[in-house]
This record gives C-alpha cells, structure tokens and sequence, in this order.
C-alpha cells in the first residue's frame, strides 16, 4: 500500500508526485519498477509498450488501490504519433525499450540497431524539444571488454584493478571487430549514450543514463517452449532455469569461463527510484548499476544454480549437470563476448548513496523459487506431449 505520509528526497526536501511516461514498462525491469513506484510512492505511470504480461497484475481489477495511477498504452515507439504527447503529458521519460538479448545480436543486427539508437532518437528529441527530464537505459555491455583481456594470460597485471575496474567517467569502450556482430548492441547503446550527452551538453537535456550489470529476478525473458518460442534464446538465466526444469544439462558456451557479477532486480530498482526522485543529484550523470561482489564465471553460477534448484525443488541434480558448447554452435557465426564486468561504485555511491544488499545465494534462490512455482507444472505438460518430428 503506498504511504500517504509526505516522502523526502536525499537532501530532505518533499517529493512532489510525478507523471512518468515509462517506455518499454511491460518488460522484466519494468515490470519491477512499475510495481515499487505503485507499491511506495504516489507517483503516476504511463505505461508504454508492445505487451503488458508482465505488468497486468498492476492493470487488473479496477479496484486495486493504484488503479487510477497507472495507464497502459499499447504503442511500439518505432511509428506511433502518440509518443511525443504522452512525452509532454509527463514530468519524467523513462526509456526502456529494446531488444537486449546476446542470441539477437549477431542474428538480428539490423533489428538490434535500430532498436537500440535509431528507435531512440524521437524519445530524446521530444524530451529535449519539450524541456522533459530523460532517464535513458544503457547497457554494462557499452564497456565491452576489459583492457587487461589483452594481456598475456599469466600476466599478474591481470589482477591490477586498473585493468578491469569498469568506471563510468574514465573506461574506455572495447569491441571487437565489425564481423564480430554482437557488439551491434553494445555499440548501438553507446552512440545513443553519447547522443544523449550531446543533447545535454548543447541544448540543457536533464538526463540521467543507467548502465545495468546483470540484473536478474523473477520475470526475467521467457521459458521458451512455455511462454516463449521453443527456439528462442534468452539470457542466461532463463536458459540455465529453463535446462534445470525439463533436468537437462546446463550449456557452458565455450566452457562457461566469462565472468559476470550479477545484481538482484529488487536491489537495483531501488537505484532506479533514488534517480527518479533525487534529480539534482541524478540529473548529467550515468551510472552503473550493479553488484561488484557478487562476481561469478558462467560455470560457477551453473554450479550455484544448479544446487540452490535441487534445494529448491527437492529433485537431486543431474549426475552430469553441465555440457560445454562452443559459441559458433550456441549463438552462430559472429559472437563474441566480455570477459569481466565489475562495476566501479565511487559514482552511485556519492550522488545516491546506493548499494545493493542481496547475494548471489540469496537472490537466486528467490529467483528459482519463482521459477520453480510459475513453470514446474507447465514444463511437465510440455515435455508429456508427443514431440513433432
Ligand atoms: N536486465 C538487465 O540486466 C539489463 C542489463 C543491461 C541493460 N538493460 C537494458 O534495460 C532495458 C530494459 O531491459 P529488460 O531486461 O527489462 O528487457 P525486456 O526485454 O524485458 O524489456 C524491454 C521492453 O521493451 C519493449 N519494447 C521493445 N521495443 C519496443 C518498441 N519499439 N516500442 C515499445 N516497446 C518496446 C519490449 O516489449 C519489452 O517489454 C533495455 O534497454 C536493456 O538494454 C537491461
Ligand atoms: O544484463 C546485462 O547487463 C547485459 O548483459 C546481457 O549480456 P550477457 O550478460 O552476455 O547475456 P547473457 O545471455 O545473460 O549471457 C551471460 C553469459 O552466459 C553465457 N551463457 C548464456 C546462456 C547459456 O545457456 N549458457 C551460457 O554459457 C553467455 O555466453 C555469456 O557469457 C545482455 O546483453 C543485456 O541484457 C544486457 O545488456
């Protein structure tokens, strides 16, 4: 139930109620974000996006104390003239929309772009033509790879922070080559980035830019096969919860050695509402948002994974509970990937005061506990039909 007592931002002063015009909140970041704003605060959504699944618990029934705080608008951003007025109804745009998984960006690079840069230029012109604050969803994935994934394997160099510390304001941005097309994302999110700064810069666009690192929890993609394509691919831990409900071993793509720190959605929306309701403070900044400690390879949280579901779903694990794939076999011809991805937290910190609290145990048990209560039942069904030949 949202408090009716007067909230007070960071530096003690009221939180007046917002109208925020939130682009893309029908998905897993979204879903969350709509929920803790409905749930904490008074503030208004105008939720826009192609599909509302995962936010119609918030839509349905009338009755729900929120419901006359939240307007779902089925419009994709890419044609739809409604856009700039909804833009104008709102003190605030937050821009969420895009395709972001890896499987897409080597297979769909032109969807990618244009989804990522091309699709997001009118949410910046109509925030900056009409004097609108924009927060603006980035990706980890605008630093690429690390300047120490350079160095000789053994150099102990490899080990200096200064080689793999990812700090907003100082790292460099590191692709690979133009064949490598899964940095159509990565480089899509940075011009947008730096669109976005520019606009700052020349014509007083109020922005903040968010960089995600790994934000995982309930919702997150699809199962495919049971609310998604059976030939979809999405992120890594849909996959890896999607082997451990059929009791399929987990695919490693090229032995699972990249390293990833993961961050719980609930902890990182948290980051989310300080920006939103501390503007002096977010406003011309980015900011990564993730976990710095909760650092793991792929193969590590295939482990970790693996014994919090047998916890969770009381079925012991697979004798043999991982296979390695290569990438060519898993994604196809053109991936790549980042090798390490630690969040420097000197920004967040000071402007916000921020940091996440759930561990990687913790948050995944929660998270697989999820999994196991919405898909157990269904995976059961799918997998008793006669598969098509
Ligand atoms: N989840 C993470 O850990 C993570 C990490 C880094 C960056 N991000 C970024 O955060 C944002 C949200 O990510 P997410 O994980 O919630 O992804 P998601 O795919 O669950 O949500 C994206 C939403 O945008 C909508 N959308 C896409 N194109 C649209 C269009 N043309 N018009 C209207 N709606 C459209 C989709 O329908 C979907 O509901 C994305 O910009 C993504 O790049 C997420
Ligand atoms: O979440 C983020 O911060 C960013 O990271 C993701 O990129 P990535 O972490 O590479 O995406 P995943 O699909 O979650 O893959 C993570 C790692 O697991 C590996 N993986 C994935 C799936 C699988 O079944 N097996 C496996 O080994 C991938 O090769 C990769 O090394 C996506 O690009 C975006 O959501 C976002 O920009």
């Amino acid at each position: 139930m949202a408090s009716s007592t007067v909230r007070v931002d960071l530096d003690g002063k009221p939180i007046n109620q917002l109208t925020i015009c939130m682009i893309g909140a029908g998905g897993f970041i979204g879903s969350h974000l709509c929920e803790k704003i409905l749930n904490e605060t008074q503030h208004k959504i105008l939720a826009l996006d192609v599909y509302n699944d995962k936010i119609k618990h918030l839509l349905e029934p009338d009755s729900l104390s929120w419901a006359g705080r939240i307007q779902f608008h089925r419009i994709n951003i890419k044609h739809d003239s409604r856009l700039e007025g909804l833009i104008k109804m709102s003190d605030l745009t937050i821009n969420l929309a895009a395709i972001c998984t890896p499987a897409d960006y080597n297979t769909r690079p032109l969807d990618t772009i244009y989804s990522n840069f091309v699709d997001a230029l009118p949410v910046v012109k109509y925030c900056s033509e009409n004097g609108k604050r924009l927060i603006h969803f980035s990706t980890c994935e605008v630093y690429g790879k690390t300047i120490g994934s350079f160095l000789p394997k053994d150099s102990p160099l490899r080990q200096d922070p200064a080689y793999y510390m990812l700090k907003e304001d100082a790292s460099p941005c590191i692709f690979g080559s133009i064949e490598k097309q899964r940095w159509s994302y990565a480089c899509a999110k940075q011009l947008i980035e730096r669109l976005v700064y520019a606009e700052g810069a020349e014509n007083g666009l109020e922005f903040t830019i968010v960089r995600p690192f790994n934000w995982i929890g309930p919702r997150m993609d699809f199962i495919p096969g049971v609310d998604g394509p059976s030939e979809g691919v999405p992120r890594v831990l849909a996959c890896f919860s999607n082997a451990l409900l059929r009791r399929e071993p987990l695919k490693l793509v090229d032995g699972g050695e990249s390293q990833r720190t993961f961050v719980y959605i609930k902890d990182a929306i948290e980051a989310v509402l300080l920006m939103i309701e501390n503007p002096s403070r977010a406003n011309g900044h980015i900011f990564n948002v993730g976990n710095p400690n909760n650092e793991v390879t792929v193969r590590q949280l295939a482990e970790m994974m693996t014994a919090v579901y047998a916890n969770v779903s009381g079925e012991p694990a697979l004798e043999k509970p991982t296979v390695d794939v290569s990438s060519k076999e898993f994604y196809g011809e053109g991936y790549d990937d980042s090798d390490k991805r630690i969040p420097d937290m000197t920004i967040i910190n000071r402007q916000l005061g921020w940091n996440p609290k759930t561990s990687l145990w913790d948050l995944l048990d929660s998270t697989l506990t999820y999994q196991h209560k919405t898909y157990a039942e269904a995976i059961k069904k799918v997998m008793s039909q006669p598969t098509t030949s």
